[in-house]
């Protein structure tokens, strides 16, 4: 179970998330979600595949529009925003793709230092590169600065992944399914480092997993989505309290994974 966080600031609220709606077609996926996120708060948002996580926080990221309900992100309402202000707003909320998304024909270091060129051009090469060794330590993967994507395990892509998107300092962090596919161990270490993220960098994040373990040991609160709204939340053992079908459910589901 994890420990308290102390650094969260609950009067401080980053993401504020009311009355969601979204459709595609016939397919209702957001059925009236509301989420608050705390500043320094890891909230898990679990829930079984097809359910709408994806769609929500592609939402938060502006990438998707709502149908009805409002998304504030930073004392910003995500809908009404230009693009050039809504990619302002991206640079503060770090999107943690499912699978590391690295450019194969670039190094450790370079896959780094992209984002910093592309998005931060008044940056000298000396600057950028004290980054990209701050990350690189902070990931664990130091060493790997000079391999190709194609060297590394599949937790070190996982790693690296979130050090890109941890390189423009974002305040949000959004990680979509960060265990998917990995062994136990492996999970452990990226759980691990999903909360030493939080520590370390004072960031606020919205995990998306169907992975209980997971959600018990990064989620600070937990949000279980179902058929497009979240029908509980609060903290894990609150959540799971004992004997509920819920838990039945998702251990049943975890099980078969
Ligand atoms: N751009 C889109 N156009 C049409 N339908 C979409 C689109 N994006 C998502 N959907 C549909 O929305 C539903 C929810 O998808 P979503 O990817 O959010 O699920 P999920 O809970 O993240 O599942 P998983 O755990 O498998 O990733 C699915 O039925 C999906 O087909």
């Amino acid at each position: 179970m994890k420990t308290f966080t102390p650094e969260i600031d609950w009067n401080n609220v980053v993401i504020s998330i009311k009355d969601l709606y979204k459709s595609f077609g016939n397919n209702h996926v957001l059925r009236g979600v509301d989420l608050e996120l705390h500043k320094g708060e890891n909230i898990v948002v679990l829930g079984r595949s097809g359910t709408g996580k994806s769609v929500l926080i592609k939402i938060i990221s502006g990438l998707l529009k709502q149908d009805a309900g409002t998304v504030n992100v930073l004392g910003q309402e995500v809908a009404e925003l230009s693009p050039a202000d809504l990619r302002a707003l991206r640079l503060k909320v770090g999107f943690c793709f499912q699978h590391g998304a690295l450019y194969d024909s670039m190094t450790v270091g370079e896959n780094l230092s992209f984002p910093l060129q592309r998005n931060e051009p008044k940056m000298t090469a000396a600057q950028r590169e004290k980054l990209v060794d701050i990350v690189l330590e902070a990931v664990g993967l130091s060493h790997t600065v000079n391999q190709m994507p194609a060297e590394l395990s599949g937790g070190q892509r996982k790693r690296i992944g979130i050090g890109r998107t941890l390189i423009l300092r974002p305040e949000i962090m959004l990680y979509d399914e960060p265990t998917a596919g990995l062994d136990p161990i492996t999970c452990t270490e990226i759980n691990n480092l999903i909360n030493e993220v939080q520590r370390r960098f004072n960031t606020s994040s919205i995990i998306i997993t169907h992975d209980l373990t997971c959600a018990k040991v990064t989620g600070d609160n937990i949000a279980v989505m179902k058929e497009g709204q979240f029908i509980k939340q609060g903290k894990f053992d609150e959540v799971f309290a004992e004997n509920d079908e819920l838990i039945k459910e998702f251990y049943d589901y975890n099980f078969i994974q």
